[in-house]
């Protein structure tokens, strides 16, 4: 029995910052300052506490320089809107990212929509959704970009290939058809309210798990030779007790027999979201100093 190729995505990001760093050298050198990443967290969660300790770290270790901004939970937006407008008026802040979920009282829309949209190196602003769909040059969402970047490196050309994505979400699964349409894949777009979702997903040549349900992509669900990108991250309860660990929306040991490749959860996809946020964060210093943007990214 054949077994799927583990798509290496901790790789792959590790090789993506070493070239980002790489950028970052040259740009400094020829502009004489370093890109800047302004990344704000509103409130405790937990995992958005690690998430911008990360993309802080990773900023300092590609050369550039890491700005963050922690306000307490209960922060106004008209308090968040005006740091904003700070951060968008601020030559140095070359990026600007809120870390999401925001807490309840803060309309998240309304923060997104008042970044400026040439430093929103997460490519959530309304504007550069547009730009996604009209096939203009602005920022893409790091975790989809993230995924394609994985799928071309594993498969080459894409043209004309089956793909479907599971999740609809503004930050993952729609940017990722717009992305496979840009790449000529025939997409299909499937939800929480899709009939027969397996027969759906049976005949794709890309499955993109994006749901946020803990192994509910069955391997018996797959095409044969399928490339399995799993988006998921999903805190599960651990054989042993009081003990948790991550699962995928995929059921990665069924697929292991059936898929080509597949993404492993930890460390497939995960690890790409911030190194294409560090990409991002280089390629809009360079577009705003109108210096080239490095080959290679
Ligand atoms: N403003 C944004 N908010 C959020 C984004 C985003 O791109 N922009 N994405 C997610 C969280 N996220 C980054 O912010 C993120 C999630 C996961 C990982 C990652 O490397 N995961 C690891 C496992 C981590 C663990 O052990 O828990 C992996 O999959 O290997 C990085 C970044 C929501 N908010
Ligand atoms: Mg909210």
């Amino acid at each position: 029995m054949s077994t799927a190729a583990i798509i290496d995505g901790a790789g792959f990001a590790a090789g993506l910052r070493a070239r980002v760093a790489e950028g970052v050298a040259a740009f400094r050198e020829r502009t004489g300052r370093a890109p800047g990443l302004a990344v704000v967290l509103v409130g405790e969660d937990p995992a958005s506490q690690v998430y911008v300790r990360n993309k802080g770290r990773a900023t300092a270790e590609a050369g550039m320089v890491s700005i963050e901004h922690k306000l307490p939970a209960e922060t106004s937006q008209a308090d968040l809107l005006a740091l904003v407008r700070e951060l968008n008026a601020d030559p140095s802040v070359d990026g600007i990212l809120v870390q999401l979920p925001l807490p309840a009282q803060i309309n998240e829309n309304a923060v997104i929509a008042t970044i400026d949209p040439d430093k929103d190196v997460d490519g959530f602003n309304p504007v550069n959704v547009g730009r996604l769909a009209s096939g203009l040059h602005g920022f893409v969402p790091c975790t989809p970009l993230g995924c394609i970047m994985l799928l071309k490196d594993r498969l080459g050309d894409l043209s004309g290939l089956d793909a479907v994505v599971v999740g609809r979400s503004n930050i993952v699964g729609k940017p990722m058809a717009q992305l496979l349409l840009k790449e000529n894949c025939t997409v299909t777009i499937a939800h929480s309210r899709t009939r027969d979702l397996p027969a759906i997903v049976g005949r794709a040549d890309i499955v993109v798990a994006a749901v946020g349900r803990p192994r509910m992509i069955r391997g018996d669900w797959l095409k044969p030779g399928a490339t399995v990108i799993d988006v998921g991250i999903n805190r599960v309860p651990a054989d042993e007790p009081g003990k948790t660990r991550l699962v995928g929306d995929v059921a990665f040991d069924e697929a292991l027999p059936v898929a080509a490749a597949i993404t492993p959860v930890p460390k497939g996809v995960g690890p790409m979201t911030i190194a294409v946020l560090l990409r991002n964060t280089l390629v809009s210093a360079c577009r705003r100093e109108r210096v080239p943007v490095p080959e290679g990214l």
